[in-house]
This record gives structure tokens, sequence and C-alpha cells, in this order.
């Protein structure tokens, strides 16, 4: 037994082989004598205690190889009798892998104890609940809270509230996505009321029981934080600055690529101020030009060669966009450090806008140009009226040089018409109102005075005070003799100077409310010239135009200088006789007119004899308005026509109805054709040597089924006036045509049909056309188709005319004028015409056995027709003398009652079945 004070184990029975170190886990006994090699090292229970007590006790065994061996050894007494220990009974447990991991962990705790404790960042181990475990002592200076008072805390509270959503939102995810870590950056609320930022990494830690914590780590972000701030404050600043610059600026770098360019420089390129900025060096669609308006290549712009020369570069340079807008700027670079890897230099450019500049300079030049060009003369004076500047317009209108007037006053200018005072006066209206325009006389440096269109403007300075007077003025002499020509025109009748339409009317009616306030009386006279269109068809228009104005200087000596003339159109004059007493005056008026232009006119050599038709209508009795007034006059005139013109007519009541008969007459004949109520007579031509029937007249007659029978002389004029002769006219050729073909048919004598042609048929319709279908379609042989043209148709002298009467000729029909002797023939032009037969008019016949002159004219018709070689026939023989006479007279052809009135065709066809035995188809036509 060994000594219980002394630790030696004298013998050991249970020592497992594998505490031997001989052979591990073999079960192999092992040597007890190297058991006793064995010591304690160390044990942490008393001796005695160890010896005594039933006991577990760790101790470390020094294995025999040296290394120290950890085990428990379980111990118990072994009681021999009554009470005496015998000994010990122990079993050792190895323990050592045990403690070196108890150990390990140690170390671990003890490492992390120093690292959480040393660490330079904020750390601390938190609850799921977010309540302080442990914290650092960094973790503690950063927040100014002790350990404790932060173990009493969560960190919600120590949070900034703005920042504690998304410290939350960082936990969630921690926990629901099972990563490792996260991060935010937030700001914690110091104890001592500072805010921090601070970097804040939290990961999950999860203990072998499953239960949660979170690590946080803290690092104080604060300084960066500002820097951060005081940069982006910095960058805003810089911004605001380049945003609110005038100046464009950009800045490429050593690529040439833009990377800032603010808001003027948008502006200059043309573009949106939130618009892309062309990165490039050559950016697409923009073009660039020099001060001179030629093309700059980019490599030649100030921004280019600060880029490539390292140079500050400057340049005025226009920037021209896709859209045609350009920019002028002044363009300065400056190259920053050169780049070595490109080689090339970073470029600030700045751009001065010089648009308006230029603009200003532009319009100054132009100002100038206008200024030296302009037709109009300028002159400028200073506040006290001294003339500082002319211009060349100036110059040549007032004969002043700019020397001699350069500190004279405009009055200078001033004409004695307008007199010193009143220009004066302009002056210093145009100071007050600022402006002055009108027309004023000025004199020339030579003498003559001129009018003017004259503006003065006042020029004003910054303060409102008058710095300058411009005046600007043209010679408005042209411009005044034509204004009053014009007014003169806009009021008066140009051929005649008379009064025209508007201001007679304006006239009348200012007569007619005198005579309508003094209850007076007023005529007007109505005249249309006889036969004017004669005149002007057979003369020509000059000739006309010279009567007309020899006839209203006629009139003008007729009346007094209180009546107004106004020629009313063509051949039509009215005259108002303001305040007559009495109808006499103005009877006694219109046959001093008509006595006046009785007497013949001297035209162009010519001796020409006219004559009036006056109609008269007298306030109030004829109407108490104009219209009324001069629609009874014209009636009243043609009255005065119609009762065998060159004599006045008062108008009348019956007059009115005698119109509004005309106007029935008219209406009935629109429809005439229609209803077949139109037929045709037939006058015989007599040869007069033999009696024998040669042609007929075709003579329209009109049956009416309302109006009854209307002669030809009331409705042939209607006819006409109103155009339906044209259509009429028409159906008389073809109906004369067809019955003239029907009588060949019939084996009737061959007799030439003679039709009348009205002048307006003849100037509307293609009248040998017209002739021509007619007969084509019915058959006739040209050659007995003979048309009556009237003498003044003829003597229009138009070209038209005489190639329209040659076609008719082409056409083999015959041609003959008819009321030979009332018009104007020229004999050159009868010769030209060619025509077959001149027909005497009646109005001749009728007279010349008893009245020489007519008989003198029958007689030259007749031998004129025998020197042309024409046929001569007379119309309207109505006796036996008269035919006696014509025979003497060597008239070859007549037609009169005194042989037969116009007849129906069938009598007609007797007649010339009859003839030539006269007395028979006399007898027939008396019976017919
Ligand atoms: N006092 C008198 N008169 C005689 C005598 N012999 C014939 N007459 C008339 O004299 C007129 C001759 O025709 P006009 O001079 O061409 O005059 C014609 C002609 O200008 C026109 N006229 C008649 N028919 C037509 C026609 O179909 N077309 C055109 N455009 N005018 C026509 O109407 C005018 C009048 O025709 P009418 O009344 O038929 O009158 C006819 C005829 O009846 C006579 O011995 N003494």
């Amino acid at each position: 037994m060994p000594s219980l004070t002394s630790p030696r184990l004298a013998n050991t029975c249970w020592v497992s082989a594998w505490m031997t170190g001989d052979v591990r886990g073999s079960g192999v006994p092992v040597c007890i004598r190297k058991i006793a090699n064995w010591r304690w090292l160390s044990c942490a229970t008393p001796w005695r205690t160890r010896m005594l007590a039933k006991a577990s006790i760790a101790c470390c065994l020094l294995h025999a190889d040296g290394r120290e061996i950890h085990v428990r050894d379980l111990r118990s007494p072994m009681e021999r009798h009554q009470g005496h220990l015998s000994g010990l009974r122990g079993i050792f447990v190895d323990i050592t892998a045990r403690k070196a991991s108890e150990a390990a962990l140690e170390d671990s705790e003890a490492r992390f104890r120093g690292t959480f404790e040393q660490a330079a960042m904020g750390v601390c181990l938190c609850a799921v609940n977010g309540r302080y475990m442990r914290v650092n002592q960094r973790y503690c200076e950063l927040t100014g809270y002790s350990e404790v008072e932060l173990l009493l805390r969560d960190f919600r509270e120590i949070t900034h509230a703005d920042d504690l959503e998304a410290n939350e939102r960082l936990l969630d995810a921690l926990i629901l996505d099972n990563t490792e870590r996260h991060s935010i950056e937030k700001r914690i609320l110091r104890r001592d009321g500072e805010l921090i930022w601070v970097n804040l990494t939290i990961s999950l830690v999860r203990s072998r029981r499953g239960s949660g914590q979170f690590m946080e780590v803290i690092e104080d972000i604060t300084a960066r934080k500002h820097a951060e701030r005081e940069l982006r404050e910095s960058e805003a600043r810089m911004r605001s600055i380049l945003s609110a610059m005038r100046e464009g600026v950009i800045m490429r770098d050593a690529e040439g690529v833009v990377i800032i360019a603010n808001a003027a420089a948008r502006r200059l390129y043309g573009l949106a101020p939130e618009a892309v900025f062309p990165p490039l060096l050559e950016p697409e669609g923009y073009s660039f030009v020099r001060e001179d308006g030629s093309e700059c290549p980019v490599p030649e712009l100030p921004g280019a060669r600060a880029m490539v020369e390292g140079c500050s570069a400057a340049a005025v340079v226009g920037i021209v966009a896709e859209n045609g807008q350009c920019s002028w700027v002044m363009a300065r670079a400056e190259p920053l450090q050169r780049d070595t890897h490109t080689g090339l230099f970073p470029v600030v450019l700045t751009l001065n806008d010089l648009t308006a500049q230029r603009r200003a300079e532009e319009e100054l030049r132009l100002a100038a140009t206008v200024f030296d060009n302009s037709v109009e003369a300028i002159m400028i004076t200073d506040a006290g009226r001294q003339i500082l500047s002319v211009n060349k317009a100036f110059t040549v209108l007032t004969g002043h040089e700019p020397m001699s007037v350069s500190g004279q006053t405009p009055a200078i200018l001033s004409s004695v018409r307008q007199g010193l005072n009143q220009y004066d006066r302009i002056w210093r209206e145009a100071a007050m109102r600022g402006v002055w325009q009108g027309e004023v006389w000025q004199r020339r440096r030579e003498g003559g005075e001129f009018p003017v269109w004259l503006s003065i403007s006042v020029v004003r300075d910054r303060g409102g005070a008058i710095a300058n007077f411009v005046a600007v003025f043209s010679d408005i002499t042209e411009r005044k003799a034509n204004e009053a020509r014009i007014a003169f025109l806009a009021h008066h009748d140009p051929l005649t100077s008379l009064p025209n339409r508007t201001l007679f009317q304006d006239r009348l009616e200012q007569a007619l409310a005198r005579c309508e306030r003094n209850g007076g009386r007023l005529a007007l006279l109505f005249l249309d010239l006889d036969r004017f269109k004669t005149i002007n068809d057979s003369l020509g228009h000059l000739a006309g135009d010279r009567l007309l104005q020899a006839v209203a200087e006629r009139l003008r000596h007729c009346v007094r200088d209180t009546d107004t003339i106004c020629r009313q159109g063509g051949d039509e004059f009215i005259i108002v006789l303001p305040d007559v007493l009495d109808s006499e005056v103005s009877a006694r008026v219109a046959e001093k007119i008509l006595r006046r232009l009785a007497e013949p006119f001297e035209i162009d050599g010519n001796a020409l004899g006219t004559s009036f038709s006056i109609g008269i209508a007298v306030y109030p009795n004829d109407g108490r308005q104009a219209s009324v007034l001069m629609k009874n006059a014209d009636t009243a005139m043609y009255h005065a026509k119609e009762s065998g013109r060159n004599t006045y007519r008062f108008f009348t009541e019956a007059m009115n109805a005698n119109a509004l008969e005309r106007l029935q007459v008219e209406n009935q004949l629109r429809q005439a054709l229609e209803r077949s109520e139109l037929l045709l007579h037939f006058q015989p031509q007599v040869e007069l040597s033999s009696g024998r029937i040669v042609g007929g007249e075709a003579l329209l007659r009109w049956q009416s089924e309302v109006l009854g029978f209307v002669p030809p002389g009331r409705f042939i004029p209607i006819a006409e006036e109103s155009g339906l002769i044209v259509p009429i006219g028409r159906w008389v050729l073809w109906e004369a045509c067809r019955q003239a073909k029907r009588w060949l048919v019939e084996g009737q004598a061959r007799v030439t049909v003679a039709v009348n042609i009205s002048a307006l048929q003849f100037r509307r319709e293609d009248i040998v056309e017209l002739v021509s279908q007619a007969l084509a379609e019915t058959g006739l042989p040209p050659s007995c188709l003979e048309l009556e043209l009237t003498e003044s148709l003829l003597m229009e002298q138009a070209e038209d005319v005489l190639d329209t009467v040659q076609c008719l000729k082409n056409l083999g029909v015959r041609l003959s004028i008819d009321d030979f002797g009332t018009g104007y023939s020229s004999l050159s032009y009868l010769k030209r015409f060619a025509v077959d037969r001149l027909k005497i008019d009646q109005g001749f016949v009728r007279d010349m056995v008893e009245d020489p002159d007519d008989a003198a004219i029958v007689r030259s018709i007749i031998q004129l027709g025998r020197s042309l070689k024409l046929d001569v026939i007379a119309e309207g023989a109505e006796s036996r003398t008269q035919v006696d006479f014509l025979i003497s007279e060597g008239c070859r052809e007549a037609q009169g009652y005194y042989f037969c009135p116009p007849v129906t065709p069938e009598v007609f066809a007797q007649m010339i079945s009859s003839s030539p035995d006269p007395s028979e188809w006399q007898r027939e036509a008396r019976r017919a």
C-alpha cells in the first residue's frame, strides 16, 4: 500500500491497455512496470479528499511517451474490515480529447474576446428581438453609451427614426433569406444627441441549440458621408453656376467626347435645355461657319485646335443647326492636363453668344444702307433741331448738300406757302406727341416749293428726354396730281369731263332734298343722240368720241352753271335743271338744246348733222324720287324718238302704259316661236322693163294668240332690243329657204328670195355657218337667196365684217344693202364688199317726185349702182308716177304697194306662176 502522503501508485490493477500507449485499443494487457512510472501531473482535488472519499477526480498523467494525458479518476475506497480501508479502486477515463477541445474553446473564446474587445469597429450581439446582449468597447465609444446602458436597450432606440424601416427590412431579409450578412448605411443617435453615420453590417449567429442572435458591426462613416455630401453640394453648386452662366461651357475629354455642356451651350446649339448634347467633336447635323460666312472645317475650330495642339485658341464661329438656325459665338478653348494615353488634351470651351450683337451690327448696316439708298429724304436732328445728318435723297429733293445743312435747323426748308410759324408748330407738335405726319410744302435751295408727305418721329434717350428728331419726307407732287386726277375721274366721265353717274346721282339727290325743303320744282332731261350708232359705225369710234365731246361742249353752253349735265353712258345725257318755276322753262331749255345741236358738227373734216330726242320728267309731278324721275324721263325720251326724233316730250302717265305694253309684247314674243305664231309674207320685186317678178322679200308676220296681229314695226324693234331677233331671224332664214325650195320643186319660175339679216344676228351668230346649213339642208341653190344687210352694219369698217361678207359671197348667195342712202357709205368700202344690189330707202322714194333733194339722192344712188355695176332696186314705190320716175332715171327694179303688198306664200306662188303679166297678179294680189 503506498503511503498516503505520497501520490505514488504502488500497483494498479486496472489500467486499460490504451492508456499505456503501447497498444491503443488492442485490448492486450500491458506491462505493470510501466505503470509505475506514471505520476500525477495535476489534480484539482486535495489529495486526502481524493484518497478517502469516493471521488471523481480530473487529473493529468504524464504518459510514458512524454505526452500528457488527462483522465478522470473515478475511485472508491475499498473497505476490508470494520471500516478499515484496504485500498482504493479507481477507473481512469481518458478525457484528453475533451480537455483539448475545451482548451481550444477557451483559446477561441479568449481570442474572440480579445478581438471583440479590441476591434476597431463597433461590434455587438443582439437578440432577435433587438436587445443588446453584448457590445464591445468601440461600440460604446461610437454610440456614447456605456456597456451597461446599452445592454438595457435595443438597437432601435439609438437608430435614427428615418433609418429604422431600412434596418428592420435588413433584419427580415437576413432571417428570411438565410443569407450571411447584409449592409446598410444608417444614422445612429448618440447619447449626447449627435448623429453619426455608420456602415452597418449585420450577420446572423445561430447557437447549437438553434436560438438566434445577430451580430452588428458598425463602422463610423460620418466623415466619408460628410465628404460625400460636400462633394455633392459642390457638384450641385458647380452645376447651378454652369446653368446660370450666360456663356456656353463645354468640357471635352481627351478624345473629344463631351462630358459637360451647360444650358447656354445647348441653347447655342439650338437644343432644348433637357436635350442630349451631341457628344462628338463633329456633331451630326451641324456645320460651322467663319466670320466671313465661309464654311469652317471642324479641325479649325478652337476646341479641336486646343485639344490637338494643347494651346489656348479662340475664334468667332457660326454654329449652324440642321434647321438652318445660326448662333454666332466667340469660342474660347483652354486645354487641361494632357492625357498620356491619347496624347491629346481635354478642353474647356466657353461660348460667348454674339448672335444679338451680330444681328444688331447687321441691322445697323442695313439701316445705314436704307438711310443712304432710301428714295425718301431723311433728316436727323438733335434735340435742339440742329441738323446732324441727311441722306442722298434729301440732297436730291431739296438741293441742299449735307455739309451745307449740318448745324442748321429744318427751318431752311419752310415754304412761303406754309409759313415759318406753321412749320415751327409742326415740329413742336412732334416733340409733344412723339410723332407727326402730314402734308407740308417745302422750299428747295434754289427756290420753288413742292408738297411732301412728312413724318417726324422723336427718339428719346434712356432717361426719356428727347435725343433726336428723325424726319422722313417724299415729294408727293405727282401723287397729288394723280389723286386729283383719280378724284376727278371717280366723279367725271373721262371722255367728256362731265359729271358721271355717281356725282350726278349725288347732285340730283341734293337738288331733290332742296326742293323737298323749299317746295321747289326740278326738271330732269333725258337726252339721246339720234342715230349715233350709225355715225359711230360708219365713221369709227374715234369720230364718235369726238362727236360726243363736241355735243357735251355745246350742252354746257345751253344750260346754267347751277345745272348739272351728266353723260349716262353711250350717247345718253341727263340734265338736271333745279328750281324750274314751270314746265315752260324746261321746254325752252329743251328747244334751245335741239336748236343748238341741230347745227352740223365739224368732225375730222366731215360736217355731221345729228339730232336729239329729249324726255322730260318734272319733280314732284312725275315722281319724287331720283329713280322714278329717271325712269320717267327715259320713257318720255323713247316717246320723243318714236315721235320722229329731234324733238322733246314731257312724261305722261300714258307713256307708262306704253312701256308696259312693250313689256307685254316682249313677253309674248318670247313664246311666239314655240307657239308657231310667226309666219312669212313675201313682197314681189319687179323688173320694171318687163313687169316680171324677179324676187320676193320675205317679211315676218306675227299672229299672236294673246295680242292678235302685231305689225313688224311694233315687235321687230322690241325683238332687236331684247335679243330675240337672233332665234327669230334664224327661223326666218330657214323658213324662207324652205319656201323658195318648195316653189322650185313645184316648178315655179325661178325667183330670188330676199331675207332681212339684223345687225345683231350678223354679229352674234356664225352667220356663214347658219346660211350654209340652211342652204344645204333645204337644198336651195345659193343663187336663189339674197341677204339684205343694213348699210350701217356694213360700214362698221371692221375687218371681220369684211371677212364675213366675203365668206357669204363665197357661198354663192346674193347680197344687197337695205335702206341705202340713210347711212354714211364709203365708196371704197362698197367696192370691197362686192354686193350685188343697192336698195333705195323708201324714205327717198316716197317724196322723190315732189322733193328735188330726195330726187337727187335717188338719182345719185341709181348712177352709183350703174358706175359700180350694181343692181339697184327702189322700195316703197306706191304710185305710177313714182314708177315712171324710177324708169326715167334708169332704175331697173322696184317693189312697193304699187305692184303688190307683202302676201302669203300661196298668193306669191300664184303671182310668179302668172308673171310676167303684172295686171294678172296685181288682180290676184288685190283679191288676196
Ligand atoms: N309705206 C310703204 N311700205 C311698204 C311699201 N312696200 C313695202 N312696204 C313695207 O316696207 C317694209 C320693207 O321692209 P324693210 O325696209 O326691210 O323693213 C322691215 C324690216 O326692217 C323689218 N322686218 C320685217 N321682217 C323682218 C325679218 O324677217 N327680219 C328682220 N330682221 N327684219 C324684218 O321690219 C320692217 C318693216 O316691215 P314691214 O312692216 O313688213 O314693212 C315692209 C313692207 O311691208 C310701200 O309701197 N309703202
